[in-house]
């Protein structure tokens, strides 16, 4: 069982919501996965090359001896920002992209044997978002905590199941040590100490293998909705052969996170939002179909923090005009998350 599944318990998920369609054999998008109001919102389209070289988010060079001050900027005016020089090679990366790949190009049936339990958050199924939409999304994703993906991949490949189990143990492993380095970096450039934590090991750290199937129309469905993600930060490899994440900016709209090459995404998520005192903005975020009629894979570790873990805004900054919001625990975070979405945050902002 893992760690967030305390958590799960309270807020079961129906069936229906959690089954994909078998994107292999639909020829037309159907009703239910069509979005209307896909592109009107949109300022700039992913496909738009004019309008996306215009505007794009900071890629960092984390050797680089000014990449404190850039992290800030980063984080403090787009809560995103793309690393390079990360330590995590470009063969790990093809590798967890390639095992990805075997996961959803298994024929339907079998990937309906590792399908989300309603109370749990591992196992395959449609991402845990689709209970706030009122249409599915083109996507399907297998979720992963802890050591989950041992049991799912014997039941995927009862004959060949160690490969797979090696590559995600490394993934976890470096993406671990990638992220200790960011939330030091992230809680230096913020000039605050890092939360200590009394337990680390019970850390809440998830692993999201997300696929957005080929679309006979991408101009009529949405990969994943519009939403902010919950813990400390996030570390995203997309797969470079098409582009749809796309970050929320008042001033400009949403706009394209396009694969740079070798580079990871990191964005600010909810928690971080809060320990900062709002300073950093939780990105709000979406991914979009490609209208190449082309699989892509992204891979989302979101780091967090120890279940019992209090969370505060830490206020030693000039002009931060008091705290913003009240101290909560992860797992109360967690749980407010799970019902009430990106409307979590204002449940826990002070009222003055
Ligand atoms: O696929 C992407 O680019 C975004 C995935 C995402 O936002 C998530 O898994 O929370
Ligand atoms: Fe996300």
């Amino acid at each position: 069982m893992s760690l967030l599944s305390n958590v799960d318990k309270d807020h079961p998920m129906q069936h229906h919501l959690i089954v994909p369609i078998d994107f292999s054999s639909i020829k037309n998008v159907p009703e239910s996965h069509i979005w209307a109001q896909c592109f009107e919102d949109a300022k700039i389209n992913p496909d738009n090359e004019k309008s996306g070289a215009l505007i794009s988010i900071p890629i960092i060079d984390l050797e680089d001896p000014k990449a404190l001050g850039l992290i800030f900027n980063a984080c403090e005016t787009w809560g995103m920002f793309q690393d390079t020089n990360h330590g995590v090679s470009k063969e790990l990366l093809d590798q967890v992209e390639f095992q990805a790949k075997n996961v959803f190009n298994l024929p339907f049936e079998q990937k309906m044997k590792v399908l989300r339990a309603p109370d749990e958050d591992t196992g395959y199924g449609y991402p845990r978002l689709a209970l706030f939409f009122s249409n599915q999304m083109w996507n399907e994703g297998f979720t992963i905590t802890g050591n989950s993906y041992y049991h799912d991949a014997k039941k995927l490949w009862p004959n060949d199941f160690e490969g797979f189990c090696e590559v995600i143990f490394e993934y976890q492993t470096r993406m671990k040590d990638l992220g200790d380095k960011l939330k030091s970096l992230i809680f230096k450039s913020l000039n605050i100490p890092e939360p200590e934590e009394a337990t680390p090991k019970d850390h809440i750290i998830a692993l999201n293998l997300n696929s957005y199937p080929p679309c006979p129309d991408s101009t009529q469905t949405m990969g994943i909705g519009p939403h902010t993600d919950s813990l400390l930060f996030t570390i995203l490899h997309q797969s470079g052969n098409a582009s749809g994440l796309q970050v929320y900016k008042d001033e400009f709209g949403w706009v394209s996170v396009n694969p740079h090459p070798c580079a990871l995404v990191v964005n600010v998520e909810d928690l971080l939002h809060i320990i900062s005192n709002a300073r950093f903005p939780s990105a709000i975020h979406r991914a979009l179909i490609n209208n190449k009629q082309k699989q892509r894979l992204s891979i989302a570790y979101f780091y967090g923090l120890p279940l019992d873990f209090e969370v505060s805004p830490f206020l030693d900054y000039p002009n931060c005009g008091g705290p913003q919001f009240k101290p909560i625990k992860v797992k109360e975070y967690a749980s407010l998350k799970l019902k009430y979405l990106d409307l979590a945050v204002s449940f826990v902002r002070k009222s003055y």
